[in-house]
């Protein structure tokens, strides 16, 4: 049986649909990324998934049962950590811990060793013992991730984990989810607006858009579906013209326009960017940029939304 699974999904607030009639289905032990953009549905689906908020229409199987008919049996049996959780600044990380224990019905001995085994596991170390107004936005997120597994669940969500942590702190969540996973068989359904994240982390992704999903596969299969290679030209010249232009040329697989830039599919980027160059030059138009990369989780969501990825640290398509 899969670890979640939803069946016609919805959630509607008024005449808005934010999640639209959603079938997702995650093995036991995968990492599953959802990704999408600002306003997608991401929280949204999560809320539902985790019970916190009812479906319109449709319903979801987690951990075996129905959100909808059991909530109360999928509450114990999944951990998660969503962007809105308060914490107590004047706790400490242990109290905040020894609480979550307490409410779990973990007894004191039980509750002691398991919160020792947390720290260990998000690696905060003696700052367990100090006030979380203290903490930086990296070791709120691990207290966090270790509150959402004192009673040590199957299934862990986690809305937008890493989002407004920087780097360092970013893969060191990358490195707990990946270790809880690997270790504990803990399965993870995680949202995110980083493709890099969704790249780097999650066994299969799917790309939510506009609270449908938009495309799903592991990140090979999605990336091989716009091609091995990507020349990004940027050109205030790009038209139809142009990209019909860059299409006769040998190698080149697919060319893409959105505004002034094209995207350039090609199985071999190195041979491609020569001629690519040149049909440009004889064209006579002015290059701003001309980029030549391997395909990533970016280029899928161009290509199955037709817009751009815009997330905190890109840069939104004018
Ligand atoms: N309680 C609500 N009432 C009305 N509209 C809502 C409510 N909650 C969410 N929405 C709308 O539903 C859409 C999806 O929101 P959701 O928070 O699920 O997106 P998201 O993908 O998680 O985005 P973000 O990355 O900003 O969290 C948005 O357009 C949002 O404005």
């Amino acid at each position: 049986m899969p670890a979640i699974a939803t069946q016609a999904l919805s959630r509607r607030f008024g005449e808005f649909t934010a999640v639209d009639s959603l079938d997702v289905s995650v093995e036991e032990g995968e990492i599953y990324g959802f990704l999408g953009p600002n306003g997608a549905g991401k929280s949204t689906t999560v809320r539902m998934l985790v019970t916190l908020l009812k479906p319109t229409s449709g319903d979801a199987t987690v951990a075996g049962s129905s959100v909808t008919d059991h909530p109360g049996d999928v509450r114990l049996r999944i951990g998660a950590a969503l962007q809105s959780t308060a914490l107590d600044p004047n706790q400490t990380g242990r109290e905040l811990l020894a609480l979550q224990a307490r409410l779990y019905g973990l007894g004191r001995g039980r509750a002691r060793r398991r919160i020792d085994e947390l720290v260990e596991l998000v690696d905060i170390g003696d700052a367990v013992d100090a006030r979380i107004s203290t903490y930086s936005g990296g070791m709120r997120r691990r207290i966090d991730l270790a509150a959402a597994l004192v009673h040590s669940p199957e299934i862990l969500f986690l809305d937008e984990p890493t989002t407004g942590l920087d780097p360092l702190s970013r893969a060191r969540v990358w490195e707990e989810v990946r270790r809880l996973n690997a270790e504990a068989g803990v399965t993870v359904f995680l949202t995110t607006q980083y493709l890099e994240e969704a790249d780097r982390l999650a066994d299969r992704v799917a790309i939510i858009d506009r609270g449908r999903i938009a495309a799903e596969g592991t990140p090979v299969e999605l990336k091989r579906t716009v091609g091995t290679d990507v020349i990004l030209v940027r050109t205030p010249a790009a038209d139809d013209a142009l990209v019909r232009r860059l299409q006769e040329i040998p190698g080149v697989d697919r060319v893409d326009r959105h505004g002034h830039d094209l995207t350039i599919a090609a199985q071999d980027g190195s041979r491609a960017v020569g001629p690519v160059a040149v049909a440009l030059h004889q064209a006579g138009v002015d290059v701003e940029e001309l980029v030549l990369r391997t395909a990533s989780l970016d280029d899928v969501f161009l290509e199955v939304t037709g817009t751009r990825f815009a997330s905190d640290d890109e840069e939104q398509e004018s």
